[in-house]
């Protein structure tokens, strides 16, 4: 089973529109490999610059444009948030769901975050659904026990037929920001894992569900990380700011 290798950038809270303009006209001379696709999430408001930009500067199909969260309630008295209709209209294709830092820092449990799953999927869109262990929780050997407890949830509420339709993210929170990046093996370790934990549920939506690595990925590390077996690409943060190391990630894979 070949899967595509996934290459998402998490602008995160950081960004402005002229690094819209450099990206997409960077990201319209890089040379994609046929398998390759490419995911922008920069914050809301430069989403829609991001879709006309791909059309001014012809961007190739599998460059898409996705948004790093959106809403759980379809419409309404919601002050400051953003409907999965919103994102659909400006030409989103794929939605990061349960980040970390979403996780700890606004407090969304595992509950809302499936539901959010099951939104953007009904919504026709791509989740990009984010898991993964503390250190602390690594230390103490409970990595395997934290990120089941993490897509049980999804499975339940979407159901194991609609879970090869998503993309999983494993992001170990200690290696996110801080330049620590998991070693390739441990990386392989943990993503084989995912995919058993799956496959032990059904083995043919384990073989197609893509599973992207993201913690202090950048131009050096991204090639090995993405040639094991279990690494579907990656998700990328801070590297994913800088124009020419970004493309370079893009036509290396
Ligand atoms: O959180 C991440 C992507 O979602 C990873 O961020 P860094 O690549 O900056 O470690």
């Amino acid at each position: 089973m070949t899967r595509p290798v996934i290459v998402a950038a998490n602008w995160k809270m950081n960004g402005c529109l002229s690094l819209v303009d450099e990206m997409t006209a960077s990201l319209a001379k890089v040379e994609l490999s046929e398998n390759t696709r490419v995911i922008i999430c920069p914050s809301f408001p430069y989403l829609a610059s991001f879709a006309s930009k791909q059309i001014d500067c012809n961007l190739n199909a599998n460059i898409a444009l996705g948004s790093q969260n959106v809403s759980e309630h379809e419409k309404g008295a919601y002050t400051g948030e953003v409907s999965t209709e919103m994102l659909n209209e400006v030409g989103v294709k794929y939605v990061i769901v349960g980040h970390s830092e979403r996780r700890s820092l606004y407090k969304e449990t595992s509950s809302l975050v499936a539901h959010k799953v099951a939104k953007v999927l009904n919504a026709g869109m791509t989740p990009i659904f984010c898991i993964g262990e503390s250190e602390q929780e690594r230390e103490t050997g409970q990595t395997n026990t934290v990120l089941a407890s993490q897509i049980q949830p999804v499975i339940d509420e979407i159901g194991i037929e609609n879970f090869s339709k998503i993309v999983v993210a494993y992001e170990p929170v200690w290696a996110i920001g801080t330049g620590k990046t998991a070693s390739p093996e441990l990386a392989q370790e943990t993503h084989q894992f995912i995919r058993q934990f799956i496959a032990d549920v059904d083995l043919e939506v384990a073989k197609k569900v893509s599973i992207l690595y993201g913690g202090s990925v950048n131009a050096a590390n991204c090639k090995e990380l993405f040639a094991q077996q279990d690494i579907d690409g990656g998700l990328i943060g801070g590297a994913s700011l800088k124009v020419d190391e970004f493309s370079h990630i893009c036509s290396a894979v």
